[in-house]
């Protein structure tokens, strides 16, 4: 018998007991015989709150996602909900998405909240996540949930936590409620339903929610520029196939065509590598029926719909992916300048973005005259900033990772919302003899040319966890000095929360929360960022280098070489 941790078998032997059905306790009998290594990784830990929810593989163990730890963590919450809404109604609204499971745990949580006597309004079938942040509001629910694990791999599964406000768990409630979790034994769940208590909620939800994206989204373009734009658009078998096209519909856009092949929700995701947009082989697909059908913009989704991948066409006609960065750059512009056009910008309005996200966002908001806010990586912590601020109206949210969010009637990401929107810019763009490229182009020209890229290593279970651990170490004990010949002129350490002036050797305090972040910045301008993944198993380098010449003209090669040189240098 291979040897494994005394308090792992603790943990294990928990599970063996009648509180767990017989097919867990068989499932964890023949792991122990042979296989030990994955029974480790099952039960080192509990499952932690992420960037963006829960999230973990499918299967038996606290440290996976299964009926027994969601119920727990059902439990908790619900226990939580007394405590802080004493003598209220409580009201929890609940979706998943196409996942395998997904319907299935979405039962099971229903039924732990209606044991304590908590009203549930379910989705009888799978429906974007953004729809879900709406609707807690719109129904006055005190929490909601997604079942879902967004772009990760088929065997993930999650759980996204939204409070009252919409947006997903921060502080202080996040650590309130895992204590609270923590606190209780798996035999303490309870799982009968009070299946009176279950609402069924679908179309009351989806008339509302499309309209409010149509409202949300639509910017006064002309119909015959609508009708003059061709779109591709992809579900990626996940969740936007329900509202997507209905949305786009409504707002007046009728020469869309849908990548068949990847509309059937598909918890395989059977066409694609990884349904993550991110990813430029996810919209693959969908760019060759653009080819054929000569279309002017391809946007694609991820599974749960929050995330949206944009493809346009450049000055040569040829199709080009955008990243994130530049996604968000053109929205936010665009808002901008919708607001300054309608004579709404009064200074009590403010733009969002995350630390890891390109300056050039910054730029552009501030030229406005608009406040720009800065959160760490998730949406959770743009949704906080609506709250926290109650006098300033949000214009728009975005992150380098291909979410957007457009004002604040959902407080997260929404590829629904957002996906308009980028139709509404290419429509515009086209009419007035542009495209969205020579937009992002103009931009380019009047801010300074930036490129960003990602680069993400896959380190996976407990080995994987601590090697992330101890490269972020390592680049706290030997900083980098010097990147592609330029001085690092700052370095910001979110976890310990100092700003380390690199010129003088002064410190300052950064009054975000604490976060495993390091971020370099160096006399040329470039930014590199270094941080754990909250989602999935993997090590995040952001890079961000820009010029400003008077050149007319983007030199992306030039920038490109830059960055390959910078990786070259992080051995990346
Ligand atoms: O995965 P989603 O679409 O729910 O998105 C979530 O995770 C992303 C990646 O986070 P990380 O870099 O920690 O993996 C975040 O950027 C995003 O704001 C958050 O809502
Ligand atoms: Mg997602």
């Amino acid at each position: 018998m291979i040897y494994v941790d005394p308090k792992i078998l603790e943990r294990v032997n928990q599970w063996l007991t009648p509180v767990f059905d017989q097919k867990t306790q068989h499932t964890i009998k023949e792991m122990i015989a042979y296989d030990p290594e994955g029974l480790e990784d099952s039960f080192y830990r509990n499952l932690e709150f992420g960037t963006g929810g829960m999230r973990g593989i499918m299967g038996v163990g606290d440290n996976r996602i299964n009926k027994y730890t969601l119920g727990k963590n059902s439990q908790g919450i619900a226990n939580y909900l007394y405590k802080q809404f004493p003598n209220q109604p409580l009201k929890v609204a609940i979706a998943y998405d196409c996942r395998h499971n997904s319907k299935e745990l979405a039962k099971v949580v229903a039924d732990v909240f209606s044991a304590n006597n908590i009203t549930v309004y379910l989705f009888s079938n799978l429906r974007p996540t953004p729809e879900l942040s709406f609707s807690v509001k719109e129904l006055g629910c005190q929490c909601g949930i997604v079942l879902t694990a967004s772009h990760n791999p088929p065997e993930y599964n999650g759980y996204k936590v939204y409070w009252q406000d919409g947006g997903q768990l921060v502080p202080p409630q996040d650590a309130e409620i895992i204590a609270e979790i923590n606190n209780l034994q798996y035999g303490h769940v309870k799982f009968e339903a009070r299946e009176e208590l279950i609402h069924f909620v679908d179309s009351a939800l989806d008339e509302a929610f499309a309209k409010a994206s149509v409202k949300n989204g639509s910017f006064n373009t002309p119909q015959t520029a609508k009708d003059n734009l061709k779109i591709v658009f992809t579900s990626l078998h996940g969740t936007s196939i329900t509202m997507v096209p209905k949305v786009l519909e409504m707002a007046g856009y009728n020469n869309v065509l849908l990548v068949e092949e990847q509309s059937a929700p598909d918890g395989d995701f059977p066409t694609v590598e990884s349904p993550n947009p991110e990813e430029p082989e996810a919209l693959k697909m969908a760019l060759e029926l653009a080819e054929n059908e000569k279309a002017d913009i391809v946007i694609g989704t991820d599974p749960d719909c929050d995330r949206l991948g944009i493809a346009v066409r450049d000055t040569d006609g040829k199709l080009k992916l955008l990243n994130g960065n530049q996604a968000m750059v053109v929205m936010s512009h665009f808002l901008l300048e919708q607001w300054k056009k309608e004579g709404k910008l009064n200074g009590k309005q403010f733009l969002a973005s995350t630390i890891v996200s390109t300056p050039m966002v910054k730029d552009i908001t501030e030229s406005y005259g608009v406040l720009y806010k800065e959160g760490l990586t998730g949406f959770k912590w743009i949704a906080k900033m609506v709250k926290d601020f109650p006098e300033l109206e949000l214009i728009g949210g975005g992150e380098e990772s291909f979410g957007y969010m457009v004002g604040d009637f959902v407080r997260d990401k929404d590829a629904v919302t957002a996906t308009l929107l980028a139709c509404e810019i290419a429509a515009q763009k086209k009419n007035e003899g542009s495209s969205v490229y020579g937009y992002l182009q103009e931009l380019y020209k009047d801010y300074g040319y930036y490129l960003e890229q990602l680069v993400s290593m896959v380190k996976k279970g407990k080995k994987g966890e601590e090697e992330i651990l101890a490269m972020m170490r390592s680049l706290r004990e030997n900083p980098l000095k010097e990147i592609d010949g330029s001085k690092v002129i700052r370095i910001e350490d979110y976890q310990s929360g100092k700003s380390l002036n690199m010129k003088d050797g002064s410190i300052s305090e950064m009054d975000l929360p604490r976060s495993n972040v390091l971020i370099f910045y160096t006399e040329d301008g470039s930014k590199i960022a270094a941080r754990p993944s909250g989602t999935e198993p993997k090590i995040k380098f952001y890079m961000s280098v820009n010029e400003r010449t008077e050149d007319d003209h983007y030199d992306a090669a030039k920038l490109q070489k830059k960055i390959d040189r910078i990786k070259t240098e992080l051995n990346l």
